[in-house]
């Protein structure tokens, strides 16, 4: 089915920093609020925490062997800002840096075109303890100054760029719900958290448009389907604010420069409001080049008129995967066909995409059929995107190695590549990982 995708169609891997690399202590890098929030007890699955994950930052040659006996033609993966700036302002640590040259230029060598987030959520621990993290409007001076850095340091040889990870997460998976790190839980607080975020990616692509003349720059953000319980007024109302809350806070915002209204109104009504002082809205909307779009799964919901959203998310009725999410590929054609449409009709890499299953090893062996057929199903929906005209422009696939899913720990795996945490993070390519190498084979 190859084939049928344009010429120069990227089909890579996806991966995070915190999530792999380990080495969390070493080389001069600096802690990070996962460091921190990973040894507070009772915040990660099994006391689990990133210090060691898969040891990329020691076995990323191997890794990158397993990339390119796959076949992919991309990598996307982030750079940890503590490694590069321990305390994420001031001098550059030059180990950790020499780590992503070595990384890139392997990859180069290769045939692997690296596609690189600057930020997967693990800020340097000093600016959270110093400044209040994100949760202070300084935050976009030293995003910015850590932007120019790595622009400066990787954007002769790296075209592609992401901003930020899924801005949502950052800030109301941080700071709503308390489940990541820094583990707050307050409305007013996570929403000031997404309008410092958004003020920084727009600060990030003006500085991207100083340094790197020849490259490309987006956004990638949680991109869940949202779809009304019922076809009742009162469902189909709920869902298009909780659609609003999910996807067009950071997928409208950084387009029109206003968030969206009828949520924004809510949120204004109840006092929650972010500030938005002159200028903020300018900047979250300097315009960028391309949409990340990490699809998992859709969201059903119902009228529920106790929360501020005035929604609360059913159970659907699909197959769901390890992370208890349904597995729903319609939902990722249509939500391409909305964001096209309706978000600037810019170029999309599909940026993220994947399931968790119930890995186990029989007889030093994985048959992980479900990931298989999850993939067959998503692949076959972008591309009936594509026909439909959106441009489309690559394909990631989360994860290339089973790795640190955050206060899950090490219990859902994702990966393509089974990684033994029991005999020394051997790595054990999966049924999944062979239908992928002959499809990128295939012509
Ligand atoms: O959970 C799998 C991956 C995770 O490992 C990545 O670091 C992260 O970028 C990522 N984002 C999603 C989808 N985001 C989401 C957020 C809240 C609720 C449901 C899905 C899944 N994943």
């Amino acid at each position: 089915m190859r084939a049928v995708f344009p010429e120069g169609f990227l089909w890579g891997v996806a991966t995070a920093s915190y999530q792999i690399e380990g080495a969390d202590f070493e080389d001069g890098k600096g802690p990070s609020i996962w460091t921190d929030f990973s040894h507070r007890p009772g915040k990660v699955n099994s006391g689990d925490n990133g210090d060691v994950a898969c040891d990329h930052y020691h076995r990323f040659s191997e890794d990158i062997e397993l990339m390119k006996q796959l076949g992919v033609n991309s990598y996307r993966f982030s750079i940890s800002w503590s490694r590069v700036l321990p305390e994420g302002r001031g001098k550059i640590n030059r180990k950790g840096s020499d780590f992503y040259n070595k990384l890139i230029d392997r990859l180069l060598e290769v045939g692997i075109q690296p596609m690189v987030t600057l930020y997967h959520w693990d800020l340097p621990l000093e600016l959270h303890r110093k400044i209040d993290g994100w949760e202070s409007r300084d935050m976009r001076h030293y995003f910015g100054d850590y932007s120019s850095l790595v622009f400066s340091e990787f954007g002769d040889r790296v075209k592609h760029w992401i901003t930020l990870n899924e801005p949502y997460c950052s800030s109301h998976v941080s700071y709503l719900w308390g489940e990541h790190a820094p583990g707050k839980r307050d409305l007013k607080t996570s929403l000031t958290v997404a309008h410092n975020l958004l003020l920084s990616h727009g600060e990030a692509v003006r500085r991207f448009r100083e340094v790197v003349k020849d490259g490309t720059i987006g956004l990638a953000n949680v991109s869940t389907f949202v779809e009304p319980a019922t076809d009742s007024k009162e469902d189909r109302w709920a869902a298009r604010i909780r659609d609003q809350f999910i996807n067009g806070w950071f997928f409208e915002t950084p387009i029109t420069g206003e968030y969206p209204s009828e949520l924004f109104k809510r949120f204004n009504d109840a006092g929650v409001q972010p500030l938005i002082e002159d200028g903020d809205m300018d900047l979250i909307s300097t315009p960028f080049d391309f949409w990340g779009v990490n699809y998992y799964t859709r969201n059903v919901i119902r009228k529920e008129e106790s929360s501020i959203l005035g929604s609360e998310v059913v159970q659907g009725e699909l197959a769901k995967t390890e992370m208890g999410w349904e597995v729903y590929p319609e939902g990722l054609e249509a939500f391409l066909y909305k964001t096209f449409k309706e978000y600037g009709k810019k170029p999309i890499y599909i940026t993220e995409n994947g399931m968790a299953c119930k890995d186990k090893l029989t007889d030093g062996f994985v048959e992980d059929f479900e990931r298989v057929d999850y993939m067959k199903r998503h692949f076959s929906s972008a591309l009936s995107a594509l026909k439909a005209g959106v441009d489309l422009r690559g394909f990631y696939v989360w994860s290339l190695l089973d790795n640190f899913e955050w206060s899950y720990g090490y219990s859902k795996r994702f990966g393509l590549v089974y990684v033994d945490y029991e005999k020394g993070l051997k790595r054990i390519p999966k049924r999944s990982y062979y239908y992928y190498r002959d499809f990128l084979e295939r012509d």
